[in-house]
């Protein structure tokens, strides 16, 4: 089973939730997470059920962090907003630089999220399964 994490800023959001209604039928039978206003604003616009965290600021970022360092995320689609400054930019730095240390794919705009989740749906992402099956353990 794929996990996604699904994290956008504000003035994003609209556009996270435009990206994951036009690919609702790739994500209805994967494991999905979210900070807690993207969650939310995805689950009124779809069917999908998600799991999510708290709200980015308080900690949102962190959570999703713990499971990329547990080796329980697949794909993280983070639509930033590269023109407004965040007060937990610190949290957005320690997210991105632990996708780059487990080799998890990250997008972190639209038109690198589309790319990533065409791969998943066509089966790209079997790799990731059998390194899983292989995962000699972190430490
Ligand atoms: O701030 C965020 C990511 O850094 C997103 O948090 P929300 O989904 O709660 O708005």
């Amino acid at each position: 089973m794929m996990n996604i994490a699904f994290i956008a800023h504000d003035r994003k959001k609209d556009d996270i939730v435009n990206f994951v209604i036009a690919y609702e039928h790739v994500f209805k039978d994967k494991k999905l997470y979210s900070t807690g206003t993207t969650g939310l604003r995805i689950m009124e616009n779809t069917s999908l059920q998600i799991q999510r965290f708290l709200s980015g600021p308080l900690g949102g970022d962190q959570q999703i962090g713990s499971l990329i360092a547990q080796n329980e995320m697949d794909l993280v689609i983070f639509l930033r907003d590269p023109l407004l400054a965040q007060p937990h930019e610190p949290d957005i730095t320690a997210l991105l630089r632990l996708c780059d240390v487990h080799g998890i794919p990250v997008a972190t705009n639209m038109a690198t999220a589309e790319i990533l989740v065409r791969a998943l749906d066509r089966g790209d992402f079997g790799w990731r399964e059998l390194l899983e099956q292989h995962k000699p353990g972190l430490s």
